[in-house]
């Protein structure tokens, strides 16, 4: 036997060296599905089946391809560069280079990202005159990658009503411009490789031949029309392997289709499902968990995993006060795992929403821990965010030139290229700040005086500035003018607050059909902002602008340190490390609300929370929180029924939960387990703030809130705190350590 079977087991053999035919591997996490596909691309090659040439692999992300790649080069010294493996686009993108004369593109078609494509679509809506209450070109946009994603142009998508006609209408519009100027936007890679293939026997059969072995990983998440690629790309000779499990489905919402493999059983007559069932990568109760955690869903193909590992240790589960409290438990198990010797690039600290890394983030940050975001960016790297930071700059001095060119024309309200090259051209060469040019623009200042005379008469009169910029520039000053003036005196959460509102941010992103996870981070920022007010000495919105750079800045690990692992479950699919922290396992956060208004949403919940259980090889961190902040507000949290769906006995407590540690309403958490947390609810309402000097009614002062009444008491010694009602500020929680109240 080669030395490359021998490092299997008999199952994963068996799939290894299967004759050359289509195969199905249907098997759970960490049984070596990624393994096994590795391993017969290198077989296939060492036994002259086949070469690098003749085959093409499919992964999920790019650097998934690149670990492959680098993998079966450690098995053989053979040059892979002849192999195709990448993601359906990235493939797509790579045939389409070939053949671009064939697909009707120029050489050099460039890309466009979603940003442009909304881009494009906005500049045919206005140039047809279209009415964008009724057709906003974020729905438009929908409209066409959906059909695009169903395989159809704008010629073939039915019209059943005016409204469907019209965004058809659009559709070849944009079809026509978009080819006009040689470009191609994410969908189109794969419905113009799909057309080119179906078109074209000649590029067809040439691939069809070449590609004697298609292998597909992580099967389970492929979209319709990259299967119907496949379909196509795969001829009589060709032998399709493809491996997936569908218990870690998490796509659907982006179109993703399980029933993908049950056409794929039958289009390509596979007689035989391989199963593996014996999972290498944890330990038994982590592995009894995820089991009996994912036997709630139904409709499941069916199987089970088995580890030859012993039970390990069992699952910690911390019921964290608060979230900081959260972050600041795993701060500390980090370390100590470290000075274990485990290394920070084996730990990982997974989330459900990215909004969720700005709390831990910061918690490392503070303990100089590097870390690296995987798959996304750091919580101040984020578009929104330094959108958001902004226009706080503004607020804090409209003169920071960086600040206003980002956010000019963001959200869109028509100020053009040229418009701004005018004011540009109009600060330099007064040598003053484009802020202090637009308000001369309009007239807000008079011309200074280093001015032209020409030009400052122009000005004054306002004929040299065409209406249009004017009332561009106007509008945008107007609304930073207001925003400065009515932030001036709002504590600093609110004017987070009120900027996002008033500058078009929340708006812009709730329109966008994505945009959920960018108002989650938006909302996490006022969040951010309430807890420096609790935290720093001096809490101006130009200290907070500080921190913010600050941690935005320096501390994220370079390329070769050694850092841990923070991403959200989704990005943490198909990899593994020795430690996992699964943090914010309360409900509504994980499960997320967004999923009960989606069929199946919690379905495919529970199956990211099996990918979640099923990263850690050794050891496995729960945590939840009882409070935790929202929108600059305490929130009471229940735990996630997921951890009820744990059994008791591989659950290990590491906090017993003081009792009467909250008010009425508040779940009690039993300390032996979760039996307690499902059922106990503090019936009393003990409330000790009695013995405080504060009483419910009582009216108070806030240094920044103003006056206000106390509605609600619960806690006692530093957890204390207070529910007030303010007349200006709405009703907010307060801890009385920080609050510094004062009685009216
Ligand atoms: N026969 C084996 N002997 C030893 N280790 C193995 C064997 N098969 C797989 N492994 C190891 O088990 C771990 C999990 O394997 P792999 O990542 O291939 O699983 P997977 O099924 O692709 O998991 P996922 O569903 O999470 O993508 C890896 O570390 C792999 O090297
Ligand atoms: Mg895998």
């Amino acid at each position: 036997m080669s030395s490359l079977l021998s490092a299997l087991n008999p199952e994963q053999r068996e799939a290894v060296a299967l004759p050359h035919q289509s195969a199905l591997v249907l098997a759970g996490a960490g049984s070596g599905k990624t393994r096994v596909l590795t391993t017969r691309i290198a077989h296939l090659i060492q036994s002259g089946q086949a070469s690098p040439h003749g085959i093409l692999a499919v992964t999920f992300t790019n650097k998934a391809a690149k670990e492959m790649l680098s993998r079966i080069s450690a098995m053989l010294p053979i040059n892979t560069r002849g192999m195709w493996t990448g993601t359906f686009h990235g493939l797509c993108n790579r045939m389409l280079r070939a053949h671009h004369q064939d697909a009707g593109l120029p050489q050099t078609f460039q890309i466009l990202d979603s940003a442009d494509q909304l881009a494009v679509i906005k500049r045919i809506l206005k140039s047809l005159g279209a009415d964008d209450e009724k057709f906003p070109a974020r729905q438009v946009q929908w409209f066409i990658n959906n059909a695009k994603e169903e395989g159809l142009r704008a010629s073939q998508v039915e019209t059943y009503d005016d409204f469907v006609r019209k965004m058809v209408e659009f559709y070849l519009v944009y079809e026509q411009q978009c080819n006009k100027e040689g470009v191609v936007d994410f969908a189109e890679l794969l419905l113009r490789n799909y057309e080119l293939l179906h078109r074209n026997e000649i590029v067809r059969e040439h691939y069809r031949s070449r590609f004697r072995h298609i292998l597909v990983d992580e099967f389970q998440d492929t979209s319709r029309l990259q299967y119907k690629w496949l379909r196509l790309l795969a001829g009589e000779q060709t032998a399709v392997f493809a491996v997936g499990d569908d218990d870690q489905s998490i796509y659907a919402f982006r179109g993703a289709n399980t029933g993908n493999m049950k056409e794929f059983e039958r289009d390509f007559r596979i007689s035989k499902i391989i199963k593996l069932e014996q999972n290498y990568r944890s330990h038994g109760n982590i592995l009894d968990a995820a089991n009996t955690l994912i036997r709630n869903n139904s409709g499941r193909l069916g199987k089970n995993l088995w580890t030859a590992e012993g039970h390990g240790e069992p699952i910690r589960v911390y019921n964290a006060p608060t979230d900081f409290d959260e972050a600041a438990f795993v701060v500390d198990e980090v370390k100590s795992l470290r000075a274990e010797g485990v290394a920070l690039s084996q730990m990982a600290l997974l989330y459900r929403s990215n909004a969720q890394s700005r709390v831990l983030e910061h918690a490392l940050f503070n303990a100089s821990l590097p870390y690296r975001v995987y798959g996304g960016m750091r919580f101040f790297e984020r578009q929104e965010i330094k959108h958001a930071l902004a226009y706080l700059r503004l607020i804090a001095n409209p003169d920071d030139d960086n600040a206003l060119l980002r956010v000019v024309n963001f959200p869109a309200r028509g100020i053009g290229m040229r418009s701004l090259e005018q004011v540009q051209d109009d600060a330099r060469r007064q040598g003053g700040s484009i802020w202090e040019a637009m308000l001369q623009k309009c007239g807000r200042v008079p011309a200074s005086t280093s001015e032209t005379e020409g030009n400052a008469q122009a000005r004054l009169d306002g004929s040299m500035a065409p209406d249009k910029i004017k009332k561009g520039v106007e509008g945008f000053v107007v609304l930073i003018e207001s925003m400065r003036r009515v932030c001036e005196n709002l504590p600093l959460p609110e004017v987070v607050d009120h900027m996002l509102e008033h500058s078009g941010l929340l708006g812009h992103y709730r329109a966008e059909r994505e945009g959920a996870d960018r108002l989650e981070n938006l909302n996490e920022l006022v969040n951010a902002a309430t807890s420096f007010v609790h935290e720093a000495e001096d809490d101006s919105l130009t200290v907070f602008l500080n921190h913010a750079s600050l941690e935005a800045g320096e501390h994220q690990a370079g390329g070769g340190e050694d850092a841990l692992q923070l991403m959200t479950v989704h990005s943490a699919k198909g990899l593994e490390f020795h430690s996992v922290f699964l943090s914010g396992l309360e409900e509504g956060l994980f499960p997320h609300d967004n999923s009960r208004n989606e069929a199946g949403g919690l379905e495919e919940e529970r199956r990211l929370m099996y990918v979640a259980l099923t990263r850690a090889r050794r050891r496995l961190y729960l945590s939840f929180t009882q409070s935790r902040m929202l929108h600059g507000q305490t929130r009471y949290n229940i735990p996630s029924r997921f951890l009820q769906e744990i059994p008791d006995n591989l659950l290990k407590w590491l906090q017993p939960v003081q009792k009467a540690r909250f008010g009425s309403q508040q779940p009690e958490f039993r300390s032996s387990g979760l039996s307690g947390a499902r059922t106990q609810i503090q019936e009393s309402g003990t409330q000790d703030s009695a013995a405080t000097r504060w009483r419910v009614g009582q009216n108070v002062v806030h240094a920044k809130f103003g006056p206000g009444v106390i509605v609600n008491c619960e806690g006692r010694g530093a957890d204390a705190r207070v529910e007030v009602k303010f007349g200006r500020a709405g009703t907010k929680w307060l801890l009385l350590e920080y609050a510094k109240l004062i009685p009216a």
